[in-house]
């Protein structure tokens, strides 16, 4: 946690987040219900109680998209806030690109396949213009975002390690 940020929040909720890499591109999924709807994000969510981070962003991946991967490696830790919420999410985000079987469409999430030089940023959540491009060159990095409701950001801080 960063000095200097005043918290009022009371409890963590653990996320995963996994971007899966091919080449030069990067696979997002529309999230069609839930937390996000309409918006280009990564698979992941909720870590449920016993599983690791590993293994609750392995069962996203497949349960979303239907990609496998053992090769998911931890680059990023982001704090997510919002004003008035005292949820904390603690954002795990994982990537690959090494994975088997073919992107499918499910119940919450309609994947494809975008150019790095492309990223749907306008249709994504406002953060990941700052955070996401970290994780393209290679590096890790630990953020913390504050929103004021879905479409604005009061503060934030990110740091590559
Ligand atoms: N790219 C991006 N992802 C975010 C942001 N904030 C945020 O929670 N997420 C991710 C983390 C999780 O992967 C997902 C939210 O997970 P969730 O558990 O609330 O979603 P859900 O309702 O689909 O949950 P679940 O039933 O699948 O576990 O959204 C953000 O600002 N940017």
């Amino acid at each position: 946690m960063y000095s200097g940020v005043v918290r009022s929040t009371t409890s963590r909720k653990v996320l995963t987040l996994v971007i899966i890499r091919k080449g030069s591109d990067i696979l997002l999924g529309m999230k069609k219900r839930g937390f996000g709807a309409g918006k280009w994000n990564g698979f992941g969510g909720k870590v449920e109680p016993g599983e690791t981070i590993l293994e609750a962003a392995k069962r996203e991946l497949q349960e979303e998209c239907h990609l496998r991967s053992d090769s998911l490696r931890e680059v990023g830790l982001i704090e997510f806030e919002f004003k008035g919420d005292p949820v904390l999410e603690e954002t795990h985000v994982l990537t690959s690109d090494v994975f088997e079987g073919e992107p499918k469409e499910t119940e919450e999430m309609r994947p494809q396949w975008f150019s790095i030089d492309n990223i749907p940023y306008h249709q994504m959540w406002l953060g990941d213009k700052y955070w996401l491009p970290l994780l393209i060159q290679g590096e890790q990095f630990k953020g913390y975002f504050l929103f004021e409701g879905e479409e604005k950001i009061l503060n934030y801080e990110l740091k590559t390690s």
